[in-house]
């Protein structure tokens, strides 16, 4: 029998959290947890910081009992931590600032950010569909994945292998379909605990913009982790960029968090280029027929409040998961197909609106 989620938290529950003395699966610790056919199986234990060291064996702990589930493949735990909330404030005196305003980067004209309040909204879908999409229609494209909690262009692209670096201080991206990729997820080895760390995050994004060789780009999309957290604020406030795309299904819960999300970049007086409405309709693959399963047009209400353009609806549709998942999205597995045509004139709309 194929390994389920309830598989793994079964195995999670068994181990306690040495603070609280709860299992780890009811103290809310175990987070982004993906159970793939492959039996690959990834999570997230998020952490107090200061209890990184203590919390290792913990972590240690939990790959090994996920790894000894049957039908398991690969196990990757990695331990975030987020600084809190409500810290205190620093009363010390400040350091000479150095130059911190937004910078353009050497070789890269535009780039845009692909946002989503919530996750698993088809945020990555939409990025590496538009990656390549532009990529057809001759621009020069790179696809940073900045999605620490899932990284998933490797996938997507159908891409493997680690990014080398010949003389140890610039990284090779990989590239398949006329896009340029880099992830953050490819930096980290598999079942090495990793605590992304608010400033570790931002060292990374960084290394990531600034030593990764992207080559000449006209455009670089850069696929953020859901919600607001220190990578888009952080990308925000180093590069010079172009301006947000936000990626929401039509569900008035998806479009709270997509607010949020809004209201971050408003603040960094970023701006945003428009929404995306994903999940749109369903199509029957099989007969055509069209519904609207989550609602549909809450998305462009949305937008029209925010007085940001619609730049598009893309249905839901099986071949869009299909496409991703074989590593090849639908805008090149089928590129006359209307599912990739949805993609396609958000791509050329972005072209229009001079931001690639
Ligand atoms: N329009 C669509 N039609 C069919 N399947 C879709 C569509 N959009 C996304 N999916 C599928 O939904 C799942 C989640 O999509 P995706 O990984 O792109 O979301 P995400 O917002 O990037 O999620 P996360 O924030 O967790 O990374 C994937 O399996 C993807 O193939």
């Amino acid at each position: 029998m194929a390994l389920t989620r309830e598989d793994v938290l079964g195995a999670l529950k068994g181990i306690t959290d040495p603070v609280s003395g709860s299992d780890i699966v009811s103290t809310g610790m175990v987070r982004a947890l993906a159970v793939e056919e492959s039996g690959a199986v990834r999570f997230v234990l998020e952490i107090d910081p200061k209890r990184a060291e203590q919390m290792e064996p913990v972590r240690a702990e939990a790959e090994a009992k996920v790894k000894a589930l049957a039908g398991v493949g690969a196990v990757s735990v990695v331990m975030t931590a987020h600084s809190t909330q409500n810290a205190p404030p620093d009363l010390k005196p400040k350091k000479k600032a150095e130059p911190t305003g937004p910078q353009k980067i050497a070789g890269i004209e535009h780039i845009i950010a692909v946002a989503s309040g919530k996750g698993g909204v088809g945020k990555s879908t939409v990025s590496a569909n538009l990656a390549c999409a532009l990529a057809a229609e001759g621009k020069r494209v790179g696809l940073l994945d900045a999605d620490v909690y899932g990284p998933s262009q490797p996938r997507m692209l159908g891409v493997s292998g680690r990014p080398a670096s010949p003389d140890g201080k610039t990284i090779m991206p990989l590239r398949n379909h006329g896009v340029t990729m880099m992830s953050l997820g490819l930096m980290v080895n598999e079942g090495q605990a990793v605590v992304w760390r608010g400033p570790m995050l931002i060292g990374a994004l960084q290394q990531m913009l600034m030593q990764v060789q992207w080559g000449a780009l006209d455009v670089l999309i850069v696929d953020l982790p859901p919600g607001t957290g220190d990578v888009g604020m952080t990308l925000a406030q180093k590069a010079h960029i172009d301006g947000v795309v936000v990626v929401s299904t039509p569900q008035d819960v998806a479009l709270i968090d997509a607010r949020k999300g809004i209201d971050m970049f408003n603040q960094l007086k970023t701006p945003i280029l428009g929404m995306i409405e994903n999940m749109s309709t369903h199509i029957c693959s099989n007969c055509g027929h069209e519904e609207h399963i989550f609602g549909h047009g809450g998305v462009a209400r949305e937008a029209e409040k925010i007085g940001a353009p619609l730049l598009g609806e893309i249905p839901l549709h099986l071949d869009i998961r299909t496409a991703a998942d074989g590593g090849a999205p639908i805008v090149v597995a089928k590129p006359e197909s209307p599912q990739a045509q949805s993609f396609r004139e958000i791509a050329r709309k972005l072209m229009e609106m001079g931001v690639t």
